[in-house]
């Protein structure tokens, strides 16, 4: 049997559409075991009345490719999830998925892929690297996607950063918040983009709050996004107005994140109570960014 634990992640850091993402300390468990025959899924925790326990579940189906990948062929298998990471809002749920089913399928099967190829592999499965290379490798990573290959640099965000989530209660799917962006964008907003994700970088790389609340600024998905995130502009003022260094939407929503190194409580209760003043319960975590990524613990029993 295999144990792994996967981080949630927040994807884009604002103006790092598809590109940016970093690793938070809340975490996924996904256990693996092969068994004589058939399949199993159990969910415990976030996502009981969401997740498909059938072949179409996302960890199986992450898994079973990695065996393809290798020629294995698992004689049954059975899975349990332990779910921190609320589904489909914003926080890298499907990231995690993959990662965990991926992570867990190599160990069972051998170990035969390396880390650089199971990152390409849960790219191309997810879609895009930006949630999925932090889930494996924590921090905060840069990544892009060179002649299919996922190539990237880790850095480690500064010291005492605080990452204030607030989670509004309904889901927004990846897939529904990415069908409202536009294929081509002016080439302001490109540069406007350009510019403030290379001060981002070099922001969290020299510990540069002070830049945030300009680096984190974004034309080319937030705006069409607000219209599916009632509030949104409101949380993002108020969160800037409480304190907080800088502020986006967390992946493609409808979560919001407020980086901050200080008032993260005042913070939290800004951000919850104008969701709530437009009509949307949330919930705020105050979180840390991880710098570990997916990690495997092999438990070598019988489990019949
Ligand atoms: N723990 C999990 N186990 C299996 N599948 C999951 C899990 N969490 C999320 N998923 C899958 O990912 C989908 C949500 O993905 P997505 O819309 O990208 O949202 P998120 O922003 O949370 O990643 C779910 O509908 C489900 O199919
Ligand atoms: N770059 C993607 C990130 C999606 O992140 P998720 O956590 O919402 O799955 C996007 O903005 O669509």
């Amino acid at each position: 049997m295999v144990r792994v634990q996967v981080p949630a992640t927040t994807a884009n850091l604002g103006p790092g559409f598809d590109c940016l993402g970093m690793a938070l300390k809340f975490y996924n468990i996904i256990e693996m075991a092969q068994v004589s025959s058939g399949l199993s899924i159990e969910v415990h925790g976030e996502g009981v009345q969401d997740i498909t326990r059938d072949e179409s579940n996302t960890v199986y189906r992450a898994a079973m490719h990695l065996f393809k990948q290798v020629g294995f062929v698992p004689a049954g298998l059975r899975i349990r999830l332990l779910n921190n990471i609320p589904v489909a809002r914003g926080l890298g749920s499907s990231a995690s998925a993959i990662v965990g089913g991926l992570v867990a399928a190599n160990v069972l099967s051998g170990n035969k892929v390396s880390p650089r190829e199971l990152l390409t592999m849960a790219s191309q499965l997810e879609g895009h690297p930006d949630n999925v290379a932090p889930a494996l490798l924590g921090g905060v990573i840069i990544s892009a996607i060179v002649e299919g290959e996922v190539r990237y640099v880790k850095i480690d965000p500064p010291p005492g950063l605080k990452v204030v989530v607030v989670i509004p209660d309904f889901q927004l799917s990846t897939r529904a918040a990415r069908e409202v962006l536009p294929q081509h964008v002016s080439l302001g907003d490109a540069v406007f983009n350009l510019g403030r994700a290379a001060l981002l970088v070099a922001a969290l790389q020299q510990g540069r709050l002070d830049l945030l609340a300009t680096a984190m600024e974004d034309r080319l998905h937030q705006p069409y996004r607000a219209s599916l995130v009632p509030g949104m502009k409101k949380v993002l003022a108020a969160a800037r107005l409480a304190g907080a260094r800088g502020v986006c939407l967390s992946g493609a929503g409808p979560s919001i994140i407020a980086l901050a190194d200080s008032n993260t409580e005042l913070i939290a209760r800004v951000m919850k109570d104008t969701f709530r003043e437009s009509g949307i319960p949330a919930r705020a975590l105050v979180l840390e960014p991880s710098s570990i990524g997916a990690r495997a613990l092999e438990i070598k029993s019988r489990i019949s």
